[in-house]
C-alpha cells in the first residue's frame, strides 16, 4: 500500500527542479475592440420641408424621407443585431472585479443630477487619479426615472475605468447595465439580489455591522463587504472590519471601510482603520481632502493628493495589506520559482524542442488575439497558460458544494487546512502553493482575485492544488469563479458524492469542462456511507459507464474515496505537528499506524495518493501529465481561436454591412437628385401654367381694346389727352385683368424654390454628417481625422475626386459663378446684373409689363395709321408727333378718313400685338425657367460633392475594415493550422 509517506519520500526531492524562463511578461487589461454597429438613428428633423405643402407626390415623399432620415433604418437595425460579441464562457462574459485595494467614491443621485458638470469633472479626476469605483446612493427617496439617469450619467463618466454599484435598487443595476448592487443591512437576501440581477452585473456588495453579519454575506455569495459602526464612529467601524476579516474563512471577500458623511475621521481614527486591515475604503466625495489628510499625515493642502494618499495608506500602511501581496504575487508568477517544481525532469530532447515550438506559437497567438480581438477578455487565460508552463503540474478540483471537495484536500494534507462545513463553505479561488516553512506563509489576493495559499507540504512541490467553490445554481458567482478557473487547469479532479453521483447539473459542468479538453478524474467522495464494497463497485461503475455515455470519455478513471475517513485516519496517525508560521502546522506521521488503520484501508484515499504519485513522477503514466501540461496552452489556444473565428466572423459580418450600408449613401443620393428634380420640373411646370394664363389673359385685353366697338376705351384714347401713359386703361386692366395674381404667386414659387433647394440639401448634408461622424466614431476615429487623410490624399492627386468640405465649397462657388455668366439676362425686367431666378423674380414689375402692352397697342394703332396714309406722311407725322403724347397720336389718326379705313388694318395689328405679347411672355417664362434649373442643379452639385467629401473617406475607411478583418481570419486560420501539428505533436507525447 501507498501511504503518504510516498508522497514524501526522497526520490521526489531529488527530481531536478531548474527553473524555466519566463515566456510573457504578465498582461494588462484588455481594450475595447472596434464595433462597427450602426446604433443611433438619424435624428429626426424638426422644420418640414417648404415644398411638401406644395408637392406631394411619391418621389417627393421619398426625397424628404431619404433627407431626413439617412440611409435605410432597416439595415442599420440589421447591422447593429450583427455586432455581437463571442463569450468563452458558458455563463457569458467575464465577471467585473474589485480592484484592490478599493477606493469607492459614495456620490448621492440628486448630487450628480443636480451639479452635473462639476460633479462629473471632479468624480472624472479622481477615477482618473486612481479610484476604483462609485457607489450611487441615496437610492430609496428617488424616482427611478431620476436615479436611472444618474446612473447613465456615471456610466458615462467611468467608461469601465471603474465600478459602478448602485444601493439597493437592483431594478436600476438591470436596466443601467452597471456592475452591481450594494444591500443595506436590511435589504433583499444576497442570493435573491443577486438571481435578480442580469448577468453582467455580478458585484453584490452588502453592507454590515459585524462580524457575524459579515460571515453570513460572505457565505451567501456576496462579492464585497462595506463595514461600518453600527455607532458610526470609526472605532467600531475598524472593530467590525476586524471582525468581518477574522469571520471569513481566508478572508477572501474585500472587506471596505466606510466612512460615513456626517463623520469625519481622526488621525488617530485612521491609524486605527489602516491597522484593521480593509481592503478598501468606501467614501464620500467630500470627506475625501480631510480623510487623505488624515490618512497621509500631511498638513499642507496643497501638497495633497487625496486618491494617492489615501490608497498608499491602504497599501502600505500594515502587513496585511492585500495590495502588497498582490504586487509580490505577480512577481512570484512571473518566475519566482519558489512555490514548486516544473515538470522539466520529464523532457527529453524532442520535447525540449515541441516546447520550444509550443511557446513560440503561444506567443504569436497572443499577439495576433491581442491584436485583433482585443476585446475578447478570456485573451488572459493564454497569458496565464503560458506562465502556466512553467509552474508545477496544475491540479483542480472541481465539484458541487459540500461534495467534500476541501476534505480531499485535507486529506491529502492530514489536517484540516481548508474549511469543511455542511453549508457552502468555499466562495473564493484558493491556489495551494509550495513554501518552504521557513518562509512567510501570508495569504497573497492576486490581482485577479485569486487567492494564493502557501504551506510547506512535500505535496506541493510536484503540484499545486485549487480549490474551487462548489458549482450549484443558486450561487451562481461561485459558479462562475469555478468556471473561469477551469481553463488553467492542467487536470481537473471532479468530486461527487456517492449517494448522488451524476446529476444533471453534475453532467453540464462536466461537458463545460470537457470542452476545454482537460482530463477529467472522477472522485466519488462519502463511500463511507456506502453499505459495502459491493455498492462501492457498483457506484464506480456507474460513474464509469455514465462518464462514456454521456461524455465519451473511453475507460475514465474512477476513483471511490472516503475523504473525511481518510482525514480522520491521518489526525489520528499524527505524531507530531509542525508548526509554520500563521498560526498552522502540517502532521508528521506514524505511517505504520496509519497502514494498520482501518478506516484508512476502507477509505481507499491511498488509491488517489498512489496514483498522482504515479501520475505525477514515476510510473507507466508520468508521461501522461507533461503531455497534459503542455496540452493546456494548446487546448487554451484552440478554443480562444475558435471564439476568435466566430467573433471575426461576426465581426466581418457587421462590417460588410455597414460598408453596404455606406455605400448605399450613393444611391440614396442619386434618388435624391432625382426626387429633386421631379418635384423641381413640378415646380417649373407650374409657372408654365401661371404665364401662359397671363398671356391668355392679354390677348383677351388686346382684343377687348383693339376694336372699334370698344368706344370707351378708344375715346379714352382719343380724348384723354391728359392722362398719362400709365394711367391708360389698358395699363390700368393690365394690373388686375392680365397680371392678377400671376406675379404674386410666380414670386412665391421661385423663393419658395430656393428655400426648399436649400433646405432639404442642407438637410440631406448635415443627416449624412451626422451618419459619417457616428461611422467614424465606430471606426474609433473621427470624421476630421479621417477626412484630413483624404484631404492630403486629394491634394497628392491620389485620393480621388472628392475633396473636403473647404474644396467642394470653392468647386461649388466656381460652378456657380460659371452658371451665372452664361445665363443671359431676363428681357422683360431688368437688362443687366441680375443673377438668381428670385432675383429676377423679385424685380419683375407688372408696371413694366403694362408699358410693354402699353407699347403695342400704341404700336398697333400707329401701324395702321401709317399703313393708310403712306410712308412718307408718317414719317413727317412721325417726326412732328413723336414727342407728343399717344392720344395725340390716337386722336390725329382716328381724325381723319384714311385713319378710319386703317383702323380696318386692327385685327392684323391685335394678332401682332398678341405674338408680340407672347413671345416676351416666353422669353420671360424661359429665364426663370433656366434660372430654376441651373439653380437646382448647382444646389444638388454642391450636395452631392459637400456629401461626398466625407462620406467617401468614410466609404473607404469602412471598405478598409472589412479588408482587415479578412486578413485577421486569414492569419487566425493559419495559426489554427499550425496549432493541429502542435496538437498532434503534444498528444504523441508517451
Ligand atoms: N460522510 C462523509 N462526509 C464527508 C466526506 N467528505 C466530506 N464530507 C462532509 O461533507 C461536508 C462538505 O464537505 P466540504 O469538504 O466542505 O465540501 P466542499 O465540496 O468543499 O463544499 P463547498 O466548499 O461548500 O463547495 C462536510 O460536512 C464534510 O464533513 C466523506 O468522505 N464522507
Amino acid at each position: 500500500m501507498i501511504t503518504q509517506r510516498t508522497l514524501h519520500t526522497s526520490h521526489l526531492r531529488s527530481i531536478g527542479g531548474a527553473k524555466w524562463p519566463s515566456i510573457v511578461s504578465s498582461g494588462t487589461a484588455s481594450q475595447h475592440g472596434i464595433f462597427c454597429s450602426l446604433s443611433t438613428p438619424f435624428p429626426l428633423q424638426r422644420s418640414q420641408s417648404l415644398s411638401s405643402r406644395r408637392f406631394k407626390g411619391p418621389l417627393a415623399r421619398q426625397a424628404l424621407s431619404v433627407a431626413r432620415q439617412g440611409p435605410s433604418a432597416a439595415s442599420r437595425q440589421s447591422v447593429a443585431a450583427a455586432s455581437s460579441q463571442v463569450a468563452v464562457f458558458p455563463a457569458g462574459r467575464k465577471q467585473a472585479k474589485v480592484t484592490l485595494p478599493a477606493l469607492i467614491i459614495v456620490v448621492s443621485a440628486t448630487e450628480v443630477l443636480q451639479r452635473r458638470d462639476s460633479i462629473a469633472e471632479d468624480l472624472g479626476t479622481a477615477i482618473s487619479e486612481g479610484a476604483t469605483g462609485i457607489l450611487l446612493g441615496d437610492a430609496q427617496g428617488l424616482g427611478g426615472a431620476e436615479l436611472y439617469e444618474a446612473a447613465v450619467l456615471l456610466k458615462d463618466l467611468l467608461r469601465g475605468r471603474g465600478i459602478l454599484l448602485i444601493e439597493d435598487r437592483t431594478d436600476i443595476v438591470g436596466a443601467a447595465e452597471v456592475d452591481g448592487v450594494v444591500l443595506s443591512r436590511q435589504g433583499l437576501p444576497t442570493v435573491v439580489a443577486r438571481r435578480s440581477l442580469p448577468d453582467a452585473a455580478n458585484l453584490v456588495g452588502r453592507r454590515v455591522a459585524s462580524g457575524q453579519e459579515a460571515q453570513q454575506a460572505a457565505s451567501d455569495g456576496a462579492s464585497l463587504l462595506l463595514v461600518e459602526g453600527t455607532s458610526r464612529q470609526s472605532a467600531a467601524t475598524s472593530e467590525a472590519i476586524r471582525e468581518a476579516k477574522g469571520s471569513q474563512q481566508g478572508g477572501s471577500v474585500p472587506v471596505i471601510a466606510v466612512v460615513p458623511e456626517q463623520a469625519s475621521v481622526s488621525r488617530e481614527e485612521a491609524a486605527s482603520l489602516v491597522e484593521a486591515g480593509p481592503d478598501g475604503i468606501a467614501l464620500p466625495l467630500e470627506r475625501m481632502q480631510q480623510t487623505a489628510a488624515s490618512f497621509s499625515g500631511r498638513t499642507d493642502r496643497e501638497a495633497l493628493n487625496p486618491v494617492r494618499d489615501i490608497l498608499d495608506a491602504l497599501s502600505g500602511g500594515h502587513s496585511a495589506s492585500p495590495a502588497a501581496p498582490a504586487r509580490e504575487g505577480q512577481r512570484q508568477q512571473d518566475g519566482d520559482d519558489s512555490s514548486g517544481k516544473s515538470l522539466r525532469h520529464l523532457l527529453d530532447e524532442s520535447k525540449e524542442s515541441l516546447i520550444e515550438a509550443e511557446r513560440a506559437f503561444l506567443s504569436k497567438a497572443l499577439a495576433l488575439l491581442q491584436e485583433v480581438v482585443p476585446s475578447m477578455e478570456e485573451i488572459s487565460l493564454l497569458r496565464e497558460a503560458l506562465k502556466q508552463l512553467d509552474q508545477p503540474f496544475l491540479v483542480v478540483i472541481v465539484g458541487e458544494f459540500n461534495s467534500g471537495k476541501s476534505t480531499v484536500i485535507n486529506a491529502l494534507l492530514g489536517t484540516r487546512f481548508l474549511a469543511e462545513g455542511i453549508l457552502p463553505t468555499t466562495n473564493e479561488i484558493s491556489v495551494l502553493k509550495f513554501r518552504d516553512a521557513d518562509e512567510p506563509m501570508e495569504d497573497e489576493r492576486m490581482e485577479d482575485g485569486y487567492t494564493v495559499k502557501y504551506l510547506p507540504s512535500e505535496l506541493l512541490r510536484d503540484l499545486n492544488i485549487v480549490d474551487t467553490p462548489g458549482t450549484n445554481v443558486i450561487l451562481e458567482r461561485q459558479q462562475r469563479l469555478t468556471e473561469e478557473y477551469v481553463p488553467r487547469a492542467d487536470m481537473v479532479l471532479f468530486t461527487m458524492s456517492a449517494d448522488r453521483p451524476f446529476t444533471d447539473s453534475e453532467v453540464r459542468f462536466l461537458k463545460y469542462i470537457r470542452q476545454w479538453g482537460k482530463k477529467v478524474i472522477f472522485l466519488v467522495n462519502k463511500v463511507d456511507i456506502l453499505s459495502d464494497s459491493a455498492e462501492v463497485e457498483e457506484v464506480a461503475s456507474f460513474v464509469a459507464n455514465n462518464a462514456r455515455r454521456v461524455l465519451g470519455v473511453e475507460a475514465a478513471r474512477v476513483l471511490p474515496v472516503s475523504a473525511r475517513s481518510a482525514l480522520d485516519a491521518k489526525l489520528a496517525a499524527t505524531k507530531e505537528k509542525r508548526g509554520f508560521s500563521g498560526g498552522n502546522s502540517l502532521p508528521v506521521l506514524d505511517e505504520d499506524s496509519l497502514a494498520r488503520d482501518q478506516s484508512w484501508q476502507k477509505s481507499r484515499f491511498g488509491e488517489l495518493e498512489s496514483f498522482m504519485v504515479e501520475f505525477l513522477v514515476g510510473g507507466a503514466s508520468a508521461g501522461e501529465s507533461l503531455r497534459l501540461k503542455l496540452q493546456t496552452p494548446l487546448f487554451v489556444s484552440d478554443a480562444l481561436l475558435e471564439a476568435a473565428r466566430q467573433q471575426l466572423e461576426a465581426e466581418r459580418s457587421t462590417a460588410e454591412q455597414d460598408a453596404a450600408v455606406v455605400r448605399s449613401v450613393q444611391d440614396q443620393l442619386a434618388e435624391f437628385r432625382k426626387s429633386m428634380e421631379a418635384d423641381g420640373a413640378a415646380q417649373r411646370s407650374e409657372c408654365r401654367r401661371l404665364v401662359s394664363t397671363a398671356v391668355r389673359r392679354a390677348g383677351w385685353l388686346v382684343d377687348e381694346v383693339l376694336q372699334l366697338s370698344n368706344t370707351e376705351a378708344l375715346s379714352a384714347y382719343v380724348f384723354g389727352s391728359k392722362a398719362r401713359l400709365g394711367s391708360l386703361p389698358v395699363a390700368r386692366s393690365f394690373d388686375s385683368e392680365v397680371i392678377g395674381e400671376t406675379a404674386g404667386r410666380m414670386q412665391s414659387i421661385v423663393s419658395e424654390h430656393q428655400a426648399w433647394l436649400s433646405s432639404n440639401c442642407d438637410r440631406q448634408v448635415s443627416n449624412y454628417r451626422a451618419f459619417a461622424e457616428e461611422r467614424a466614431q465606430a471606426l474609433g476615429t473621427s470624421l476630421q481625422e479621417l477626412t484630413k487623410g483624404a484631404d492630403s490624399a486629394t491634394g497628392s492627386g491620389s485620393g480621388g475626386f472628392f475633396g473636403t468640405g473647404e474644396e467642394a465649397r470653392r468647386q461649388w462657388r466656381e460652378q456657380r459663378d460659371k452658371l451665372d455668366e452664361e445665363q443671359e439676362p431676363l428681357s422683360i425686367v431688368n437688362k443687366g446684373g441680375e443673377s438668381t431666378a428670385v432675383e429676377a423674380l423679385l424685380r419683375f414689375d407688372s408696371k413694366v409689363a403694362a408699358l410693354v402692352l402699353e407699347e403695342e397697342v400704341r404700336e398697333a394703332f400707329f401701324g395702321s395709321i401709317s399703313s393708310a396714309i403712306g410712308a412718307g406722311v408718317v414719317g413727317v407725322v412721325a417726326t412732328w408727333i413723336l414727342p407728343s403724347t399717344l392720344e395725340d397720336l390716337l386722336a390725329i389718326g382716328l381724325a381723319g378718313l384714311a385713319g378710319y379705313v386703317a383702323l380696318l388694318n386692327l385685327p392684323l395689328r391685335r394678332a401682332e400685338a398678341k405674338s408680340k405679347l407672347e413671345r416676351v411672355a416666353n422669353n420671360f417664362l424661359q429665364e426663370v425657367e433656366s434660372k430654376l434649373q441651373a439653380e437646382l442643379e448647382a444646389g444638388l452639385e454642391k450636395c452631392v460633392s459637400e456629401t461626398n467629401s466625407f462620406m467617401k473617406p468614410v466609404e473607404e475607411a469602412t471598405a478598409a475594415v472589412v479588408g482587415k478583418l479578412k486578413d485577421a481570419e486569414r492569419r487566425r486560420a493559419e495559426l489554427a493550422e499550425e496549432l493541429e501539428g502542435l496538437k498532434q505533436r503534444a498528444a504523441s507525447i508517451e
